[in-house]
């Protein structure tokens, strides 16, 4: 698998112009290649091979928030990566997860081709499967290489994307505090 990526980057190689055989470029199409699974490596993660059962019972029903969680993915339009943060709260009812495996169900969702809103989405449903909260909320905020290195060139436009649900849709209150509390 590896080694046909890396036969596809000899071509975009050699369609750019470029002399394969040129001392710099002799171990690109492999590296390129190995980067790019790396860069994707989301694919070969499933949930419950990132959880790995590190779901505890807890009494406490408070909001539990994990913030500034930093992403980098690959927008599905041009290959060129997005790079956030992302900030996730949940309302247990009964079970907490492990604290860092937030991280990972955000990373295994990000490391793969994506649109912003469809990863915000996944990580939201992703957490409240696992957890069964009451409610989950996601935030990311990001920016996007190929709005800034190419297209409309802006370089200080950040997106935005939330997702939020049980008692964050339904609660203001809830929805406030959660506000107030990741963005001060
Ligand atoms: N909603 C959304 N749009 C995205 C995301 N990443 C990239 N895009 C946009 O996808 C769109 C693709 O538009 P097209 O007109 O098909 O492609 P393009 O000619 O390369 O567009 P420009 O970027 O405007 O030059 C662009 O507006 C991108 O800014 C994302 O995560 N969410
Ligand atoms: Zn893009």
């Amino acid at each position: 698998m590896t080694e046909q990526l890396a036969e596809h980057y000899k071509e975009i190689l050699t369609g750019l112009g470029e002399d394969l055989t040129r001392d710099g470029l002799k171990d690109t199409p492999m590296r390129a290649a190995k980067a790019m699974k790396f860069l994707t490596r989301g694919y070969t993660q499933s949930l419950d091979e990132v959880v790995n059962n590190a779901i505890f019972e807890s009494d406490n029903d408070e909001m539990v928030i994990v913030k500034d969680i930093e992403l980098y993915s690959l927008c599905e339009h041009h290959l060129l990566p997005f790079i956030g943060k992302c900030q996730v709260a949940y309302i247990p009812t009964g079970k907490v997860i492990g604290l860092s495996k937030i991280a990972r169900i955000v990373d295994m969702f990000a490391r793969r081709l994506q649109i912003q809103e469809n990863l915000t989405k996944q990580i939201a449903d992703a957490v409240m499967e696992v957890t069964q909260a009451a409610g989950v909320a996601v935030i990311i905020d990001a920016k996007h290489m190929c709005m800034m290195m190419r297209g409309v060139e802006k370089q200080n436009s950040v997106m935005t994307t939330s997702v939020m649900l049980g008692q964050f849709r339904k609660s203001q209150a809830t929805r406030t505090e959660f506000l107030n509390l990741v963005r001060s």
